[in-house]
């Protein structure tokens, strides 16, 4: 289902939280919502939620308008706020039943028992909410979300304070829930969204700063700058290699290996090993970075 983001302004007292954020998703899509924290990615999943309402812009589902009191309209979203606040005293089973009622839906019975199927809580339901592991209670939040069969998905920071496994598990969850529904997620951490999404937006200080496939926005203009690591047989002299002409940043991985980040879009690579002759440094190794997502993250969110 389109869900489209128009010109999306709030204030909370005199912060702005979002400043004229627009963007559009389409039917199927699995787009990463990235920002650092307090970029505003909560706010705007409330207000796309329809529990806060923006002070200027709106957005459209399906080609209507979504207000906190247009409940038809609302149910066609699954939404999985970011302290996901469950009941712990309830059975988790008897809960996904308090939420399928919650909904009204007909076929309470049938649409529990596909949510505990879809989220791998076979085991799990007759037990406490409050004798879950993290990730379970992932699991029962995200089967909460998912119980009234919405058409969009909206997630935020899902991932957050998982162990490796339960991160690998939720993904993987998150992944084939998105083969049937437009999905949105929010992570302040960019390896998630690397992982997961094809696209992504990034929002900072209430602002979009970008939005695009992963790919491109990895490569885009702004970022093409070349990554270089080097490795020496003897311990790295920073400020030298700071003085070098053409580099910008000097990361010390190591005391005999650097990362240089190029200042402009020249192959960095003759000049290096040249500096390193003149030198006399042994160089053991040099070789180009894939630049990652991190890199672009903190490139396009940092303070100028
Ligand atoms: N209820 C509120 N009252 C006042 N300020 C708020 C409120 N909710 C959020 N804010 C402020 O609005 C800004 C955006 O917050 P928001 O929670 O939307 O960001 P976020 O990107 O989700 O951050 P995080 O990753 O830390 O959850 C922050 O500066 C936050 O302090």
């Amino acid at each position: 289902m389109p869900v489209q983001v128009k010109n999306i302004t709030k204030s909370y007292g005199s912060q702005k939280a979002l400043d004229g954020v627009s963007f559009s998703f389409d039917d199927g899509e699995l787009v990463g919502f990235l920002g650092p924290n307090g970029a505003g990615k909560s706010t705007l999943m409330r207000i796309i939620t329809g529990y806060l309402a923006p002070d200027e812009g709106q957005v459209i589902l399906n080609g209507e308008r979504v207000t906190p009191d247009h409940y038809r309209l609302r149910s066609q979203i699954g939404y999985l706020p970011e302290h996901n606040p469950l009941y712990t005293d309830l059975y988790v089973k008897e809960f996904l039943e308090f939420t399928a009622g919650f909904y009204q839906l007909r076929n309470k019975k049938k649409r529990v028992a596909e949510a505990v199927e879809m989220t791998g809580l076979g085991l799990e339901q007759h037990k406490k909410i409050g004798a879950l592991s993290k990730g379970y209670r992932q699991r029962v939040g995200l089967a909460q979300a998912l119980i009234h069969d919405p058409a969009v998905l909206i997630l935020d920071e899902p991932t957050t304070g998982l162990d490796p496994n339960q991160l690998d598990e939720i993904r993987q969850l998150i992944r084939q829930v998105s083969r049937e529904k437009t999905v949105l997620f929010s992570s302040h951490i960019m390896q998630e969204v690397e992982a997961i999404c094809n696209r992504v937006i990034i929002i900072n200080q209430g602002k979009l700063i970008t939005d695009g496939p992963v790919a491109d926005v990895k490569s885009g203009g702004l970022i093409a700058r070349q990554q270089v690591l080097v490795e020496l047989t003897t311990a790295v002299d920073v400020a030298a290699w700071k003085k070098l002409p053409g580099v910008g940043e000097v990361d010390l991985v190591d005391e005999r290996k650097v990362l240089l980040t190029a200042s402009d879009e020249t192959d960095l690579r003759p000049a290096i090993f040249q500096f390193a002759v003149a030198n006399k440094w042994v160089v053991l190794t040099l070789q180009e970075q894939q630049v990652g997502l991190e890199h672009v993250f903190r490139e396009l969110t940092q303070a100028k």
